[in-house]
């Protein structure tokens, strides 16, 4: 059984990019907390549970992070489940997953389900143009924050700077100002020490574009992530 409140690292797939078979059992044998198959486009059946068979030959923990109702597949260890907190548009806060409960209650086990509140913070990333967001300021980020831990009390909030590094200080502000919710930072890690930095500040750091661009890379931040919670403790 997964607990993301005891994770550090995780990798983030992408079923819509081509990734080698050795590329893929280096980062399911990487001493990553776990897999996460998800991706703002293209996101398909077919290409989801391909991506899940082929991470399913390693002792990994897979989750599927749900972009689109028709892409999700059975077997997977849990479902995250976004909701964007600073999106303009209540669909993808409430009615998507609205729909999605609506239609197919009878064949979710809620135990596998957990709810990401997502705070969107690179306007050039896909996912900010897609769902509408605004960007918030720091005032805002840490309104967004509270209201996922103590109105929503979702387990999970996502700094989400997909394709771009993030504002470190930003994401250590939140994470004084979270007590129970885990806080999830991704987007634009590309060195050793960005991830040592981020890993300073979240619970847990999620990388994803490096992997399709510079494996190596990408394996070390395990490391780099690690060590960086070993040393500094920190509250996962
Ligand atoms: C087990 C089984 C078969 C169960 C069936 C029952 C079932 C269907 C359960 C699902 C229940 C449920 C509540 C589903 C919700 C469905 C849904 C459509 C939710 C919407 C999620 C949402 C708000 C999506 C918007 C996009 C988003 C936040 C995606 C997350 C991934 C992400 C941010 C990727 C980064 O992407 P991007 O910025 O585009 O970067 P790239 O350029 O690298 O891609
Ligand atoms: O792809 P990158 O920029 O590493 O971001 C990781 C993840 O937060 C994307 O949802
Ligand atoms: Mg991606």
């Amino acid at each position: 059984m997964y607990n993301i409140s005891k994770w550090d690292h995780v990798f983030k797939l992408d079923p819509n990019k081509t990734i080698s078979e050795e590329d893929l059992k280096d980062i399911c044998t990487s001493g990553t907390d776990a897999v996460m198959i998800g991706g703002t486009d293209g996101v398909t059946f077919e290409n989801v549970t391909d991506l899940q068979e082929r991470v399913e030959a390693y002792d990994v923990t897979c989750v599927l992070e749900v972009s689109d109702v028709e892409a999700v597949a059975p077997d997977f260890d849990a479902y995250f489940i976004p909701m964007v907190l600073n999106s303009g548009d209540k669909k993808w806060m409430l009615d998507v997953q609205h729909q999605a409960v609506k239609e197919y209650s009878d064949m979710i086990n809620w135990t596998d389900m957990l709810t990401e509140g997502y705070c969107v913070l690179n306007p050039e990333a896909k996912v900010f143009q897609k769902t509408s967001c605004s960007l918030p300021d720091q005032a805002d980020v840490l309104a967004y924050a509270r209201m996922a831990e103590h109105l929503f009390r979702l387990p999970v909030f996502y700094m989400e700077y997909s394709g771009t590094y993030g504002d470190s200080a930003l994401v250590k502000q939140v994470a004084d100002a979270l007590e129970e919710t885990t806080l999830v930072y991704g987007g634009g890690i590309r060195t050793m020490q960005q991830a040592s930095e981020m890993a300073a500040a979240a619970d847990v750091v999620v990388v994803g574009n490096v992997i399709y661009d510079d494996i190596q890379v990408a394996l070390q931040t395990v490391e780099a992530v690690k060590s960086t919670k070993k040393k500094d403790g920190g509250r996962s």
